[in-house]
Order: C-alpha cells, then sequence, then structure tokens
C-alpha cells in the first residue's frame, strides 16, 4: 500500500547539511495502523509527510498504491493529496469558525465524490452537540475530535497523524486512540501515526518504525493492548496505574 525505498533528505542547520532522513526502507500494509516512533528531531515527520507529499526526498522512492509520488506533478498530484487526510498535534482548527464550518472546510476547497455527510462525522465523533461552538469553548480532547471529523468528512483512503496525542492529558489520549482505533474498522483506511509516545503506539499500532537520527532502527510488530478504556474517570486511572489495582 505504501513502500518507501531508500528515502534520504538532507536540510540545512546550525552546522551545515545534516541528514534528517537517511536512507530508510518501511512497507505499510492496506488497513495496517502503523507507528513511526522515535526521539525529537529523528526524522518521524520528515518521513510521515513523504507520503502525502508535503516533503520530497532528495533519493529514494515513495510510492503508493502503485502511484510513483514524487514523480506526481498537477492533478496527478492533487488526486493523491485527496486521498489522504491529516491530524495535528495543535488541532489547526479556525478560531473563528464554528465546529461544523471547521470539518465542513475540505469540502469547500475540493470536490469530494465519497464524502461523508456533516451529521455522520459529527456522531462518529460524539460531537453532534457542539456543531455550532467555537474552537476556543472546547478541550484538547473536543479539538482534535473535531480534527478528526475534518479529516474523516473526505473519506480518505490514508489516515496521517501527526503527534495527534501530545497536546492532551492521558485520560483525553486515550479518548482519541480509541476514535482512531474505530475510524480506521469503520472507513476501511491505513492509518500512520507518528508518536514519541509509547503507550499510544501499544494502544494503537500493528507494527510500528523506530527512527534514530534519520535511520531506521528496527521494524516491530506490536503486541497491541488496549490502552485505559476512556470511560475511567481520571481517578480510576490513577488507582490502576498508581496503585495497581
Ligand atoms: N524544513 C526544514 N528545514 C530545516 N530543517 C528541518 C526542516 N524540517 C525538519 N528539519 C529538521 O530535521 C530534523 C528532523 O525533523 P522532524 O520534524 O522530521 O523530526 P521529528 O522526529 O518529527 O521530531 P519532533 O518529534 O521534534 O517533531 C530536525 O532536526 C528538524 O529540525
Amino acid at each position: 500500500m505504501i513502500e518507501m525505498m531508500g528515502v534520504s533528505k538532507s536540510f540545512l542547520g546550525k552546522e551545515g547539511q545534516f541528514k534528517a532522513v537517511d536512507d530508510v526502507n518501511v512497507s505499510i500494509r492496506e488497513r495496517e495502523i502503523f507507528g513511526i516512533i522515535g526521539e525529537s528531531g529523528a526524522g518521524k515527520s520528515t518521513l510521515m509527510r513523504f507520503i502525502n507529499a508535503l516533503e520530497t526526498p532528495d533519493s529514494g522512492q515513495v510510492i503508493v498504491g502503485g502511484a510513483t509520488v514524487n514523480k506526481l506533478k498537477g492533478r496527478n498530484l492533487r488526486n493523491h493529496q485527496k486521498d489522504i487526510g491529516m491530524i495535528f498535534q495543535h488541532f489547526n482548527l479556525l478560531a473563528n469558525k464554528t465546529v461544523m464550518d471547521n470539518i465542513l472546510l475540505p469540502l469547500k476547497l475540493h470536490k469530494y465524490d465519497q464524502a461523508l455527510t456533516i451529521d455522520e462525522v459529527l456522531n462518529f465523533t460524539g460531537l453532534a452537540d457542539k456543531r455550532d461552538s467555537y474552537p476556543a469553548e472546547l478541550s484538547g480532547g473536543q479539538k482534535q475530535r473535531v480534527g478528526i471529523a475534518r479529516a474523516l468528512i473526505t473519506r480518505p483512503r490514508i489516515l496521517l497523524c501527526d503527534e495527534p496525542t501530545s497536546a492532551l492529558d492521558e485520560n483525553t489520549t486515550y479518548e482519541i486512540t480509541d476514535v482512531l482505533n474505530k475510524a480506521r474498522d469503520e472507513y476501511d483506511m491505513t492509518v500512520v501515526i507518528v508518536t514519541h509516545e509509547l503507550g499510544v503506539i501499544k494502544a494503537l499500532c500493528h507494527r510500528a518504525a523506530v527512527l534514530e537520527k534519520g535511520k531506521l532502527v528496527d521494524t516491530i510488530d506490536i503486541v497491541r493492548e488496549s490502552g485505559p478504556r476512556s470511560s475511567q474517570s481520571y481517578y480510576e486511572r490513577i488507582m490502576e496505574v498508581l496503585r495497581n489495582e
């Protein structure tokens, strides 16, 4: 489904050119939830952004659904990018637009034949009662659910998640991993998630690539462990973790 072969990318840093991604090979299967994990600056986001051509590798190939992404241009490139949804660490919502208008934004920019309805994504993400609220009136978890709804409404084949829970507390984190798991099952997506949070990888991913200073150290199979249930209260979670109850 997603194949990256020998991809590298250099940037100009304070001490000259350096390789942010260094000859990485990654193969992601259809409907897989695939993690990219590593310390800050390891090259995780750069590697993920090759998939939707927000970054272009200096060398190597990125093949998605049979198409060589780094050779796509014009309409073909736009069609490729339309098939891929993305969610961000800081949600990237427009402060002066309601929840509904934020979610509908992608449909205002492009035509999507398979788009879902606003009611479906609001219900799916548990935001039906927040339709007319503004981002400032929402909690962090609710803002990220708006981000997920905005990505889902176009019905993408691939969902890219860049540190989707890093700005959230622990309980809210598992509320979001629950929604992502459910979204992948319901809408048959392949999900790629960049994070430095090991608990998120364990709760969500089938496999994960470990990056260190731009190099792929290993691709590991994950024994998935359902994270704490999002229905648990913060107090219940504290008791479970700190007192092993
Ligand atoms: N456009 C750019 N110009 C210059 N340097 C960049 C650019 N994009 C990324 N870098 C650098 O490349 C390295 C890898 O960045 P990347 O964002 O891929 O890492 P990361 O593992 O996702 O880190 P983090 O978890 O901190 O986001 C970092 O040192 C970063 O500063």
